[in-house]
């Protein structure tokens, strides 16, 4: 069999695997529901659970470039304001002041809770129980474990979001008793409820224009929030996957008689195949924190490192003016390898740390450094790469030891991810030196 021959094989394989999920009827119901709210399915969406990523998006016509992919009304759109339908006012103490995301959270735990009494329920419905393996829902123990940098990326949103639910536990009102089912609030608003709906807001929310949703609200919302109404969820549009090569423009606009959302793909997508959305320009680590999944192929990628493990390898120390210049250019915040080479920063602090006397404000802008430069650069970063390297795989076997969570789990193949890009890297440095 030829590669060609091969490659449509495969394809029609994982095509295979591919489920359609438009006959459940979780999916009938939010698309009636949406429809009779004004919403058009011009681009025959269909959902489906694709055998790469999990349940998915894509449409029965091919879809062009420059073509707009969805158009949600925002009478669909689930903003700030209409926290106020659920009278979450009602339910807090006066002086209660939420961020954007928290009253979200509070928003889905009470219209969730009402089941079927909710107006949202077609919505709610769909929404994933299971939570994505995020790194900063793993135990203290097992974040912990890994690396260094990632671990203080992860316990800041640990922290958040136990600060969020430490702000809401002292400012809901002990004495409310849920009117439908007469329980005391500290049984719906759970911790579990809270982690849920805090999860499915960061993996799921689109930005919108803070001024827009007050304009329509026609009220402040600043005794209410602490930040910017600049959060909503958006039925159905919430269902597109990420990838690293999709370009799209997401759009809050005012279009015939109405506002609308809407999403324009700057790729174009046969019938059938699935349509990915970009959620920004982010390499795996941001993908991972925020939306608990990685890419197994991602340009964005690299890896980057400290002044420390640059300085250890090369065994150099800095002179005072050598340390001057490299914080005062801020040289060490953006040094990192990437299968595209070295970043600009890394050059330049690697110029500066062999070449004690030059003058190094012109070289490290002209970029013109001699072949001595760049081959000591290369040999440098190769070392740095063997000790991340080495780093990493400590990493991987402390992380195996305490690992039992899910997103524990997901943290090995991530670093083991990290490790794999490594040897790309060193390869692609040996046939460039
Ligand atoms: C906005 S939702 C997309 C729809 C989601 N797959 C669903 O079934 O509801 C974002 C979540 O989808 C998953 N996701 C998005 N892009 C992905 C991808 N390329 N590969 C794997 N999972 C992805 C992640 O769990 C992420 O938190």
């Amino acid at each position: 069999m030829g590669r060609t021959e091969r490659k449509r094989k495969r394809r029609l394989n994982n095509r295979e695997c591919d489920v359609s999920l438009e006959s459940l009827q979780d999916t009938i119901f939010l698309k009636k529901w949406m429809q009779s709210l004004g919403w058009k399915n011009d681009t025959k969406l269909i959902l489906k659970n694709f055998a790469s990523t999990g349940r998915g998006v894509s449409s029965l016509l091919n879809i062009n470039l420059n073509q707009k992919l969805i158009e949600v009304p925002y009478n669909l759109l689930i903003t700030c304001t209409n926290a106020f339908e659920s009278n979450i006012q009602n339910l807090c103490k006066t002086s209660a002041k939420f961020k954007a995301q928290e009253i979200l959270t509070l928003f889905l735990i009470l219209e969730k809770h009402k089941n079927k009494k909710s107006k949202w329920k077609f919505y709610l419905d769909t929404l994933p129980e299971e939570l994505p393996a995020l790194p900063w829902l793993c135990s203290e123990a097992e974040v912990s474990k890994f690396p260094s940098y990632f671990m203080a990326i992860a316990n800041k949103r640990k922290w958040d979001l136990e600060i969020g639910w430490e702000r809401v536990e002292k400012s809901i009102k002990s004495s409310w008793i849920c009117p439908c089912c007469e329980q005391p609030l500290n049984r719906v608003i759970t911790l579990n409820a809270f982690t849920w709906g805090y999860v499915v807001v960061n993996t799921r929310a689109v930005y919108v224009d803070p001024d827009v949703v007050i304009k329509l609200f026609g009220r402040d919302l600043s005794n209410f929030l602490s930040d910017s109404p600049c959060l909503a969820l958006c039925p159905f549009l919430d269902m597109f996957n990420h990838s690293a090569e999709a370009n799209t423009r997401a759009e809050l606009i005012y279009e015939g008689d109405s506002w609308k959302y809407t999403l324009t793909t700057l790729t174009s997508y046969k019938k059938y195949q699935q349509i990915f959305i970009s959620y920004g320009c982010h390499d795996n680590d941001k993908l991972f924190c925020e939306y608990g999944f990685f890419l197994i192929h991602n340009h964005l990628n690299n890896i980057s490192c400290s002044l420390e493990e640059v300085l250890s390898v090369s065994n150099i120390s800095l002179n005072k003016k050598q340390r001057a210049f490299i914080e005062n250019r801020c040289l060490p915040d953006e040094i990192y390898v990437s299968t595209k080479g070295l970043s600009f920063y890394l050059k330049a602090l690697l110029f500066v740390v062999i070449n004690p006397d030059a003058e190094w404000g012109r070289m490290i802008y002209s970029e013109d450094y001699s072949s001595c430069d760049i081959m000591f650069m290369c040999f440098t970063t190769k070392k740095v790469l063997i000790l991340k390297k080495t780093k990493f795989l400590d990493n991987v076997w402390k992380l195996k030891d305490v690992a039992v969570s899910k997103y524990a789990l997901s943290g090995i193949d991530y670093i083991k991810n990290k490790i794999d890009l490594i040897d790309i890297i060193l390869e692609a440095l040996d046939s460039y030196s």
